[in-house]
Protein backbone atom coordinates (compact mmCIF):
# COMPACT_ATOMS: atom_id res chain seq x y z
CA UNK A 1 0.00 0.00 0.00
CA UNK A 2 1.06 3.64 -0.73
CA UNK A 3 -0.26 5.91 1.25
CA UNK A 4 -1.47 9.41 0.32
CA UNK A 5 0.07 12.55 0.28
CA UNK A 6 -1.49 15.36 2.27
CA UNK A 7 -0.39 18.54 0.68
CA UNK A 8 0.06 21.62 2.96
CA UNK A 9 1.21 23.66 -0.28
CA UNK A 10 -2.48 23.00 -2.21
CA UNK A 11 -4.28 23.55 1.18
CA UNK A 12 -2.75 27.00 2.09
CA UNK A 13 -3.33 28.06 -1.02
CA UNK A 14 -7.12 27.52 -0.43
CA UNK A 15 -6.94 29.32 3.19
CA UNK A 16 -4.67 31.72 2.04
CA UNK A 17 -6.90 32.48 -0.83
CA UNK A 18 -9.93 33.01 1.68
CA UNK A 19 -7.52 35.00 3.94
CA UNK A 20 -6.91 37.67 1.18
CA UNK A 21 -10.58 38.19 0.72
CA UNK A 22 -10.94 38.99 4.47
CA UNK A 23 -8.01 41.29 4.50
CA UNK A 24 -9.59 43.10 1.30
CA UNK A 25 -12.85 43.63 2.98
CA UNK A 26 -11.30 44.94 5.91
CA UNK A 27 -9.03 47.11 3.91
CA UNK A 28 -11.63 48.56 2.20
CA UNK A 29 -13.78 49.21 5.23
CA UNK A 30 -10.33 50.82 6.87
CA UNK A 31 -8.74 48.40 8.64
CA UNK A 32 -6.04 47.13 7.20
CA UNK A 33 -4.74 43.77 9.28
CA UNK A 34 -1.18 43.74 10.56
CA UNK A 35 1.83 41.82 11.17
CA UNK A 36 4.48 42.66 13.34
CA UNK A 37 7.86 39.90 12.81
CA UNK A 38 10.57 40.45 15.59
CA UNK A 39 13.69 39.03 14.86
CA UNK A 40 16.31 38.96 17.71
CA UNK A 41 19.80 37.47 15.58
CA UNK A 42 20.59 36.54 13.19
CA UNK A 43 20.54 33.04 12.86
CA UNK A 44 19.77 31.68 8.82
CA UNK A 45 17.35 29.59 9.43
CA UNK A 46 15.51 32.14 11.54
CA UNK A 47 16.44 34.49 8.22
CA UNK A 48 14.32 32.21 6.12
CA UNK A 49 11.43 31.38 8.00
CA UNK A 50 11.04 35.43 8.78
CA UNK A 51 11.29 36.55 5.46
CA UNK A 52 8.64 33.56 4.54
CA UNK A 53 6.23 35.01 7.16
CA UNK A 54 6.32 38.52 5.73
CA UNK A 55 5.95 37.59 2.02
CA UNK A 56 2.55 35.86 2.87
CA UNK A 57 1.64 38.22 4.66
CA UNK A 58 2.07 40.70 1.56
CA UNK A 59 0.77 38.29 -0.42
CA UNK A 60 -3.06 38.37 1.23
CA UNK A 61 -2.72 41.81 1.29
CA UNK A 62 -1.88 42.03 4.99
CA UNK A 63 0.04 44.95 6.12
CA UNK A 64 3.54 43.68 7.77
CA UNK A 65 6.67 45.06 9.42
CA UNK A 66 10.08 43.27 10.17
CA UNK A 67 12.27 44.59 12.92
CA UNK A 68 14.90 42.88 13.25
CA UNK A 69 17.69 43.85 16.09
CA UNK A 70 21.00 42.52 16.96
CA UNK A 71 21.60 39.60 19.16
CA UNK A 72 23.01 41.92 21.68
CA UNK A 73 19.24 43.51 22.53
CA UNK A 74 18.80 43.63 25.95
CA UNK A 75 15.98 42.20 26.94
CA UNK A 76 14.56 45.36 28.61
CA UNK A 77 15.03 46.88 25.38
CA UNK A 78 12.99 44.09 23.44
CA UNK A 79 9.91 44.23 26.12
CA UNK A 80 10.02 48.00 25.48
CA UNK A 81 9.23 47.22 21.58
CA UNK A 82 6.90 44.43 22.24
CA UNK A 83 5.38 46.89 24.18
CA UNK A 84 5.30 50.01 21.64
CA UNK A 85 3.70 47.11 19.59
CA UNK A 86 1.22 46.60 21.69
CA UNK A 87 0.52 49.50 21.73
CA UNK A 88 0.29 50.14 18.08
CA UNK A 89 -3.38 50.14 16.29
CA UNK A 90 -1.96 49.42 12.73
CA UNK A 91 -0.83 45.80 14.07
CA UNK A 92 -3.20 43.22 15.01
CA UNK A 93 -0.75 40.64 15.62
CA UNK A 94 2.73 39.80 17.33
CA UNK A 95 5.03 37.30 16.43
CA UNK A 96 8.45 37.17 18.58
CA UNK A 97 10.83 34.52 16.29
CA UNK A 98 12.26 31.86 18.85
CA UNK A 99 14.48 30.87 20.05
CA UNK A 100 16.16 34.10 21.70
CA UNK A 101 19.58 34.61 22.69
CA UNK A 102 20.29 33.31 26.18
CA UNK A 103 20.43 36.35 27.84
CA UNK A 104 16.63 36.84 27.06
CA UNK A 105 13.56 35.05 29.19
CA UNK A 106 11.13 33.56 26.14
CA UNK A 107 8.49 33.41 28.92
CA UNK A 108 8.51 37.10 29.98
CA UNK A 109 8.70 38.33 26.37
CA UNK A 110 5.96 36.08 25.68
CA UNK A 111 3.61 37.10 28.50
CA UNK A 112 4.27 40.98 27.75
CA UNK A 113 2.79 40.89 24.33
CA UNK A 114 -0.68 41.60 25.00
CA UNK A 115 -3.13 38.53 24.32
CA UNK A 116 -5.19 39.76 22.27
CA UNK A 117 -2.48 40.34 19.26
CA UNK A 118 -0.69 36.73 20.50
CA UNK A 119 -1.24 35.33 16.96
CA UNK A 120 1.42 32.60 17.72
CA UNK A 121 -0.91 30.77 21.04
CA UNK A 122 1.69 31.33 22.84
CA UNK A 123 1.00 33.52 25.72
CA UNK A 124 -0.32 31.80 29.13
CA UNK A 125 -2.87 33.13 28.68
CA UNK A 126 -4.20 31.69 25.05
CA UNK A 127 -2.66 28.16 26.33
CA UNK A 128 -5.15 28.44 29.46
CA UNK A 129 -7.64 29.21 26.80
CA UNK A 130 -7.06 26.29 24.83
CA UNK A 131 -7.24 24.18 28.44
CA UNK A 132 -10.38 24.71 28.95
CA UNK A 133 -12.03 25.05 25.72
CA UNK A 134 -12.24 28.79 26.07
CA UNK A 135 -11.98 31.80 22.93
CA UNK A 136 -8.34 32.34 22.77
CA UNK A 137 -5.70 32.03 19.35
CA UNK A 138 -4.45 28.05 18.85
CA UNK A 139 -0.57 27.78 18.22
CA UNK A 140 -0.11 27.69 14.40
CA UNK A 141 1.56 24.34 14.12
CA UNK A 142 -0.55 22.38 15.76
CA UNK A 143 -3.72 24.38 14.46
CA UNK A 144 -2.65 23.80 10.92
CA UNK A 145 -2.41 20.31 11.71
CA UNK A 146 -6.33 19.84 12.71
CA UNK A 147 -6.74 21.63 9.52
CA UNK A 148 -5.25 18.84 7.57
CA UNK A 149 -6.98 16.55 9.04
CA UNK A 150 -10.23 18.19 8.45
CA UNK A 151 -8.75 18.84 4.35
CA UNK A 152 -8.65 15.15 4.63
CA UNK A 153 -12.15 14.52 5.87
CA UNK A 154 -10.38 12.56 8.85
CA UNK A 155 -12.64 13.15 11.83
CA UNK A 156 -10.69 12.29 15.15
CA UNK A 157 -13.38 11.58 17.09
CA UNK A 158 -12.50 7.58 19.26
CA UNK A 159 -9.53 7.25 16.98
CA UNK A 160 -6.56 7.04 19.23
CA UNK A 161 -3.76 9.71 18.44
CA UNK A 162 0.03 9.78 19.35
CA UNK A 163 1.84 12.76 19.74
CA UNK A 164 5.36 11.87 20.08
CA UNK A 165 6.94 15.66 21.56
CA UNK A 166 5.50 17.76 24.75
CA UNK A 167 6.99 21.49 23.93
CA UNK A 168 4.80 23.91 24.54
CA UNK A 169 4.65 25.50 21.60
CA UNK A 170 3.84 21.96 19.49
CA UNK A 171 3.37 18.59 21.47
CA UNK A 172 1.44 19.62 24.47
CA UNK A 173 -1.35 21.85 22.49
CA UNK A 174 -1.20 19.23 19.54
CA UNK A 175 -2.88 16.68 22.47
CA UNK A 176 -5.25 19.21 23.13
CA UNK A 177 -6.64 20.06 19.83
CA UNK A 178 -7.12 16.30 19.12
CA UNK A 179 -8.55 15.50 22.66
CA UNK A 180 -11.07 18.34 22.17
CA UNK A 181 -11.85 16.65 18.78
CA UNK A 182 -12.89 13.68 20.61
CA UNK A 183 -9.60 11.62 19.86
CA UNK A 184 -7.82 9.58 22.50
CA UNK A 185 -4.74 10.77 23.20
CA UNK A 186 -1.57 9.49 23.85
CA UNK A 187 1.80 11.50 24.75
CA UNK A 188 5.45 10.56 24.29
CA UNK A 189 8.54 12.10 25.15
CA UNK A 190 12.11 11.17 25.55
CA UNK A 191 11.48 9.05 28.63
CA UNK A 192 8.87 7.20 27.31
CA UNK A 193 10.98 3.68 27.00
CA UNK A 194 9.24 2.08 24.00
CA UNK A 195 7.85 4.36 21.53
CA UNK A 196 7.25 2.03 19.11
CA UNK A 197 4.62 -0.04 21.53
CA UNK A 198 2.79 3.32 21.59
CA UNK A 199 2.40 4.67 18.05
CA UNK A 200 2.12 0.88 16.15
CA UNK A 201 -2.00 1.29 18.28
CA UNK A 202 -2.31 4.70 16.86
CA UNK A 203 -4.68 5.78 14.17
CA UNK A 204 -2.82 9.11 13.69
CA UNK A 205 0.52 9.92 14.88
CA UNK A 206 1.98 12.99 15.29
CA UNK A 207 6.04 13.24 15.34
CA UNK A 208 7.28 16.57 16.82
CA UNK A 209 10.63 15.74 17.91
CA UNK A 210 13.74 17.37 16.09
CA UNK A 211 15.20 14.12 14.93
CA UNK A 212 15.35 12.33 11.68
CA UNK A 213 13.73 8.74 12.01
CA UNK A 214 12.17 9.27 15.12
CA UNK A 215 9.49 6.88 13.34
CA UNK A 216 9.84 4.31 10.66
CA UNK A 217 7.58 2.04 8.81
CA UNK A 218 7.95 -0.93 11.58
CA UNK A 219 6.36 1.30 14.06
CA UNK A 220 3.55 2.17 11.79
CA UNK A 221 -0.23 0.54 12.21
CA UNK A 222 -1.50 0.37 8.35
CA UNK A 223 -3.45 2.74 6.98
CA UNK A 224 -2.51 5.59 9.64
CA UNK A 225 -2.13 9.18 8.84
CA UNK A 226 1.21 10.80 9.59
CA UNK A 227 2.02 14.12 10.63
CA UNK A 228 5.59 15.15 10.31
CA UNK A 229 6.34 18.18 12.16
CA UNK A 230 9.92 18.00 12.53
CA UNK A 231 12.70 20.04 10.58
CA UNK A 232 15.55 18.45 10.08
CA UNK A 233 18.62 18.23 7.66
CA UNK A 234 19.90 15.18 6.61
CA UNK A 235 23.60 13.76 5.98
CA UNK A 236 23.09 15.75 2.48
CA UNK A 237 21.94 19.06 4.13
CA UNK A 238 18.50 18.36 2.69
CA UNK A 239 15.30 19.54 4.61
CA UNK A 240 13.68 16.13 6.53
CA UNK A 241 11.29 15.82 9.17
CA UNK A 242 11.21 13.32 12.48
CA UNK A 243 9.39 10.25 9.70
CA UNK A 244 10.81 7.80 7.74
CA UNK A 245 9.00 9.34 5.07
CA UNK A 246 10.64 6.69 2.01
CA UNK A 247 9.67 3.86 4.34
CA UNK A 248 6.40 5.09 6.44
CA UNK A 249 4.63 5.78 2.86
CA UNK A 250 4.51 2.27 2.47
CA UNK A 251 2.24 1.39 5.67
CA UNK A 252 0.30 4.96 6.32
CA UNK A 253 -2.76 5.62 4.57
CA UNK A 254 -1.85 9.44 4.76
CA UNK A 255 0.90 11.07 4.87
CA UNK A 256 2.79 14.60 4.92
CA UNK A 257 5.52 15.65 3.36
CA UNK A 258 8.66 17.62 4.54
CA UNK A 259 8.68 20.51 2.70
CA UNK A 260 5.16 21.19 1.57
CA UNK A 261 3.60 19.67 4.66
CA UNK A 262 3.12 21.00 8.21
CA UNK A 263 5.65 23.96 7.64
CA UNK A 264 3.47 25.94 5.38
CA UNK A 265 0.80 24.94 7.06
CA UNK A 266 2.26 27.13 10.24
CA UNK A 267 2.61 30.01 8.64
CA UNK A 268 -0.93 30.01 6.67
CA UNK A 269 -2.46 29.40 10.36
CA UNK A 270 -0.07 32.47 11.67
CA UNK A 271 -2.22 34.47 8.78
CA UNK A 272 -5.84 32.96 10.04
CA UNK A 273 -5.05 33.60 13.58
CA UNK A 274 -4.27 37.42 12.24
CA UNK A 275 -6.84 38.41 10.19
CA UNK A 276 -9.06 37.16 12.99
CA UNK A 277 -7.59 39.03 15.20
CA UNK A 278 -7.61 42.62 13.18
CA UNK A 279 -11.62 41.02 13.25
CA UNK A 280 -12.27 41.34 16.67
CA UNK A 281 -10.25 44.57 16.83
CA UNK A 282 -12.93 45.89 14.43
CA UNK A 283 -15.70 44.05 16.59
CA UNK A 284 -14.55 46.09 19.88
CA UNK A 285 -13.96 49.18 17.89
CA UNK A 286 -17.52 49.58 17.12
CA UNK A 287 -19.22 48.73 20.29
CA UNK A 288 -17.20 51.18 21.93
N1 LIG B 1 6.83 22.69 10.64
C1 LIG B 1 6.72 23.70 11.48
O1 LIG B 1 6.03 24.63 11.20
C2 LIG B 1 7.43 23.67 12.77
C3 LIG B 1 8.39 22.72 12.98
N2 LIG B 1 9.03 22.62 14.17
C4 LIG B 1 9.98 21.50 14.29
O2 LIG B 1 9.35 20.48 15.05
C5 LIG B 1 10.31 19.80 15.85
C6 LIG B 1 9.89 19.89 17.31
O3 LIG B 1 9.86 21.24 17.72
P1 LIG B 1 9.65 21.66 19.25
O4 LIG B 1 8.42 21.04 19.77
O5 LIG B 1 9.82 23.13 19.31
O6 LIG B 1 10.95 20.94 19.88
P2 LIG B 1 11.43 20.71 21.39
O7 LIG B 1 12.87 20.42 21.30
O8 LIG B 1 10.96 21.83 22.25
O9 LIG B 1 10.64 19.41 21.83
C7 LIG B 1 10.99 18.15 21.35
C8 LIG B 1 10.20 17.08 22.08
O10 LIG B 1 10.60 15.82 21.62
C9 LIG B 1 10.86 14.95 22.70
N3 LIG B 1 11.87 13.97 22.34
C10 LIG B 1 13.20 14.14 22.16
N4 LIG B 1 13.80 13.01 21.80
C11 LIG B 1 12.84 12.08 21.74
C12 LIG B 1 12.82 10.70 21.43
N5 LIG B 1 13.93 10.06 21.07
N6 LIG B 1 11.66 10.03 21.47
C13 LIG B 1 10.51 10.68 21.82
N7 LIG B 1 10.46 11.98 22.11
C14 LIG B 1 11.61 12.67 22.08
C15 LIG B 1 11.32 15.85 23.82
O11 LIG B 1 11.10 15.20 25.05
P3 LIG B 1 11.39 15.91 26.48
O12 LIG B 1 10.25 16.83 26.71
O13 LIG B 1 11.40 14.77 27.42
O14 LIG B 1 12.70 16.61 26.33
C16 LIG B 1 10.43 17.07 23.60
O15 LIG B 1 9.21 16.93 24.26
C17 LIG B 1 11.64 20.48 15.50
O16 LIG B 1 12.25 19.76 14.44
C18 LIG B 1 11.23 21.84 15.02
O17 LIG B 1 12.19 22.40 14.16
C19 LIG B 1 8.70 23.43 15.22
C20 LIG B 1 7.76 24.40 15.07
C21 LIG B 1 7.08 24.65 13.82
N1 LIG C 1 7.52 32.71 17.49
C1 LIG C 1 7.71 31.69 16.66
N2 LIG C 1 6.67 31.20 15.94
C2 LIG C 1 6.84 30.17 15.07
O1 LIG C 1 5.86 29.72 14.43
C3 LIG C 1 8.15 29.61 14.91
C4 LIG C 1 9.20 30.17 15.67
N3 LIG C 1 8.96 31.17 16.53
N4 LIG C 1 10.45 29.66 15.55
C5 LIG C 1 10.78 28.63 14.58
C6 LIG C 1 9.60 27.73 14.29
C7 LIG C 1 9.73 26.97 12.99
N5 LIG C 1 8.65 27.42 12.15
C8 LIG C 1 8.47 27.09 10.81
C9 LIG C 1 7.55 27.71 10.01
C10 LIG C 1 7.45 27.42 8.67
C11 LIG C 1 8.28 26.50 8.08
C12 LIG C 1 8.18 26.25 6.61
O2 LIG C 1 7.52 26.95 5.89
N6 LIG C 1 8.87 25.23 6.07
C13 LIG C 1 8.91 24.92 4.65
C14 LIG C 1 10.32 24.82 4.13
C15 LIG C 1 11.16 26.04 4.37
C16 LIG C 1 12.60 25.83 3.85
O3 LIG C 1 12.73 25.52 2.67
O4 LIG C 1 13.54 25.94 4.65
C17 LIG C 1 8.23 23.57 4.38
O5 LIG C 1 8.19 22.75 5.31
O6 LIG C 1 7.80 23.35 3.27
C18 LIG C 1 9.19 25.86 8.87
C19 LIG C 1 9.28 26.14 10.23
C20 LIG C 1 7.93 28.36 12.82
N7 LIG C 1 8.41 28.57 14.04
Amino acid sequence: MTAQLIDGNALSKQLRADVATRAAALTARGVRPGLAVVLVGDSPASQVYVRNKVKACEDAGMHSVLEKYDAALTEAELLARVDALNQDPAIHGILVQLPLPRHIDAHKVIEAIAPEKDVDGFHVASAGALMVGQDGFKPCTPYGCMKMLEFIGYDPKGKHAVVIGRSNIVGKPMAMLLLQANATVTVCHSATPDLAHFTRQADIVVAAVGKRDVLTRDMVKPGAVVIDVGMNRDDAGKLCGDVDFDGVKEVAGWITPVPGGVGPMTITMLLVNTIESAERAERAASAR
